[in-house]
């Protein structure tokens, strides 16, 4: 469910007509609903009312400030994977003792950084890492929490580069290896082992992977529990995906009930690291028909925003609805959505049967909230697009439109290159 309504025609974002931003603002732009956003973050957290819980937003799903402000106004904590994401959040306003740190490649810097602000704890993908950690903490006379992100080997069925719980993936620590490993970090004298990780994929639309995951995972925790292991937190990571096209993943009431009939005995706070089922559906990218083509066989409808500002097309192929910001009964053709870049692979929509557009139409592509912005770039010297929010009647930018001043401003000649006079 989503503030993105028609209303006489017009697609509105709550109570503000689309049209009027797009006149006010220019375009390309993301647009986020506040009312969608806070009950996205609610619908999840009460699925959960019922268990000791934290949710904590997957930053990189969508980091911009206000967003993450939103979730940290409900009471939500944020699982990051940088030091910039660290920064971002804790700018936001996060309860440091609210943060998770995910990632296999963490620096030693990022590591220091997180723990001289207190997090929650470190899931902690291999043994080297954790020995990092161990020693970082070790020199800040500081002790690290930390949990081990176990690999449990169970196929997501998603797409392959946003799967990541399966032996062959870069991410966490095998299960078979994973008590062994437990045993061996209780030797280091500056970690607080304080429970178990995982994550096994995003956008993933069925239960059933979640719960064999689950079951591998009690099966762990039960044995560390065994063995005198203080585990107090069991983090199920993120992934419920949501609906693009046409599919049905489960309502997170439905995810919320199948988890914990496989582990509310367990005696533990459990973490949600939810990203796009939070932020997906509550964005849209609005852009401008450019121009349009057609050749022999293909109708081209060339708009402003292109992969640079929305990669997901183009790098995984994804499907995002594109409808109409005004609604009038035009034909219906078949056509290719692309951008200004100079790429073949820079499309929005490929084969799309979608409105006759011309040039000026304004376009809005759907479930563009999470992994739309964050993955931005400035590819073809491109600025980035302002991200805007919308609160009932009122909008507001919350990030600006980049300039092509802010494209060169982290450059510099060097003075080899200046010619001296003379
Ligand atoms: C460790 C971790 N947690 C949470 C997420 C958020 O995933 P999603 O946006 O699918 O909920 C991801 C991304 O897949 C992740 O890698
Ligand atoms: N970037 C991916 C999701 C990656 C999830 C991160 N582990 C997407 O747009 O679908």
């Amino acid at each position: 469910m989503n503030d993105f309504l028609y209303d006489n025609q017009q697609l509105m974002c709550e109570k503000v007509p689309v049209s009027r931003i797009a006149e006010e603002v220019g375009t390309p732009f993301y647009l986020y609903s506040y009312a969608t956003l806070r009950n996205h973050f609610r619908v999840f957290k009460e699925a959960f009312a019922d268990v000791p819980h934290m949710i904590c937003f997957a930053v990189k799903a969508n980091s911009n400030l206000a967003v993450l402000k939103v979730f940290i106004d409900e009471g939500g904590g944020v699982d990051i994977v940088s030091g910039g994401e660290l920064f971002r959040a804790l700018s936001a306003g996060v309860d440091p003792g609210k943060v998770v740190y995910s990632g296999v490649g963490k620096r030693v810097d990022e590591i220091e950084y997180a723990l001289r602000s207190n997090i929650l704890m470190f899931n902690v993908e291999s043994w080297q890492e954790l020995e990092v950690i161990n020693q970082c903490a070790q020199g800040l006379g500081l002790r690290a929490g930390i949990a081990l992100r176990v690999n449990p080997d169970v196929d997501p069925k998603t797409h392959p580069h946003i799967s990541t719980g399966l032996k062959e993936n870069k991410f966490g620590i095998d299960i078979e290896r994973s008590l062994e490993t437990y045993r061996l970090a209780n030797s280091l004298k500056h970690v607080d082992i304080k429970g178990v990780s995982c994550h096994i994929g995003s956008q993933v639309t069925r239960l059933s992977p979640f719960v064999e995951a689950l079951d591998r995972l009690s099966g762990l925790v039960r044995q560390l529990k065994e063995e005198g292991f203080d585990i107090r937190y069991i983090d199920l990571g993120g992934g419920l995906g949501i609906t693009y096209d046409s599919e049905t993943p489960p309502h997170p009431s439905e995810y919320a009930e199948a988890v914990l009939s496989a582990a509310r005995d367990l005696d533990c706070t459990f973490i949600f690291e939810p990203g796009r089922v939070i932020v997906g559906n509550a964005g849209i990218l609005v852009t401008k028909v450019l121009y349009t083509k057609s050749t022999d066989n293909k109708n081209f409808i060339i708009v402003d925003a292109g992969m640079n500002d929305l990669v997901r097309p183009s790098l995984y192929n994804s499907f995002h609805a594109i409808r109409p910001v005004a609604l009038d009964n035009r034909k219906e053709i078949v056509a290719d959505v692309v951008g200004p870049i100079c790429e073949s692979g820079d499309y929005l929509a490929k084969a799309r049967k979608i409105a006759s557009f011309e040039r000026g139409d304004l376009l809005a592509v759907f479930s563009a909230g999470a992994y739309g912005f964050t993955m931005a770039s400035n590819y073809n010297s491109r600025p980035r697009i302002p991200e805007i929010m919308v609160r009932e009647d009122r909008y507001h930018i919350i990030r600006k439109r980049e300039t092509y001043a802010d494209l060169i401003s982290h450059e510099e000649i060097p003075p080899f290159l200046i010619k001296q006079p003379g």
